[in-house]
């Protein structure tokens, strides 16, 4: 049986058959990790097949208040495709996905910086600053912080122009660092300027312009939160969940990989090259999973390091 407990700007599900010595032995779980984490970054990409409902964005919310509360600095890089399309459908704007990536015309772009920077973005800053004013949006167009290239990705052996896509090819974090050293939750839109034309905007995948932004900001961890447990090694048989993998490992995988988790493994390797010592692939359909993924030991979903190695989930403990 669950009771919900109100305190000052949360509320926690708490289960009243825990007994006092094992909510302490939760809570001391935690000390070592509260220990590692304090004072660093962590770069959170909140996709928008995890953002099911309004309580479980409520968590999301509540979690990047804690982190932010126990002395970690939370960067979140949200997405919203699914948010997108509905939208487009609305308009009665045609909508197609080629190796994970959306084909972006014109008309479809002014709608994708729409409802990423105008709804999406607004609701999560709303929803973290229902706890106090922690959380400001901002876009890739902001303080000229992402850059991009138009992006044409291989689609059976040949490059494909899939219109306004873009690869994030530098970052300037100045804006994100401001926002982080006053205290503040940086919420980030993923559209950027062409580096060739600033005035032209591009779409960039949340998950890749999260992994640039972890590597700039000299990120510990990359969490990106899903709609799975994490990886599958053989899709989609559930006893192939992959609890630990060397990106040397990943980078060999990636070629076999559906669409959809593609740029996200894509993303992963991305961050551990670029120096981020671990990403992670966790399901945010499950309330206040990012805790879980840092405050205890087992840890959740799937970890990709620096080191060779695969290790799957049922086997794994560290
Ligand atoms: N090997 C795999 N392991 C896990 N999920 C996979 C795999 N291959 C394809 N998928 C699919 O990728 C989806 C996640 O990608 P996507 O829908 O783009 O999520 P998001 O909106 O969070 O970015 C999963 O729901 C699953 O259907
Ligand atoms: C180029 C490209 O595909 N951009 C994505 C941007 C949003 C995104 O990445 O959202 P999720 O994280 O929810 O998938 C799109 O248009 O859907």
């Amino acid at each position: 049986m669950a009771t919900e407990l109100k305190g000052p700007g949360f509320h926690f599900d708490v289960h009243t058959d825990l007994r006092a010595d094992q909510k302490a032995e939760v809570l001391i779980e935690a000390l070592p990790w509260l220990e590692e984490f304090a004072g660093q970054r962590i770069v959170v990409k909140y996709g928008g097949n995890a953002m099911v409902d309004e309580h479980l964005k409520q968590c999301f919310a509540e979690d990047m208040v804690f982190l932010r509360q126990v002395g970690i600095h939370p960067i979140v890089v949200h997405g919203g495709g699914p948010q997108i399309s509905h939208m487009l459908k609305a308009l009665g704007i045609k909508s197609e996905f080629k190796g994970g990536l959306r084909v972006t015309t014109p008309e479809a772009m002014d709608v994708v910086r729409m409802v990423l920077t105008g709804k999406v973005s607004r609701e999560l800053v709303g929803l973290i600053n229902a706890h106090g004013p922690l959380a400001v949006g901002l876009s890739g167009e902001d303080g000229g912080l992402f850059s991009a290239t138009q992006r044409k990705p291989v689609i059976d052996g040949t490059p494909t122009d899939i219109g306004l896509v873009g690869d994030v090819v530098s970052v300037d974090a100045s804006a994100v660092e401001d926002l982080v050293s006053a205290g503040r939750i940086p919420v980030v839109s993923s559209v950027a300027p062409n580096e060739e034309d600033a005035t032209e905007v591009l779409n960039v995948n949340a998950d890749s312009a999260a992994a640039a932004l972890a590597a700039a900001v000299g990120a510990h961890k990359l969490v990106i939160l899903t709609d799975v447990d994490g990886l599958y090694a053989d899709w989609p048989d559930k006893n192939s969940l992959i609890g630990r993998i060397g990106v040397e490992n990943l980078r060999d995988m990636l070629p076999d990989l559906e669409s959809g988790m593609r740029p996200k493994m894509e993303a992963c390797v991305r961050a551990i090259d670029g120096g981020v010592p671990q990403a992670h692939i966790i399901d945010g359909r499950k309330p206040h999973s990012i805790l879980n993924e840092i405050f205890t030991s087992a840890g959740i979903g799937t970890m990709v390091v620096p080191e060779d190695g695969l290790e799957m989930r049922s086997s794994y403990v560290y």
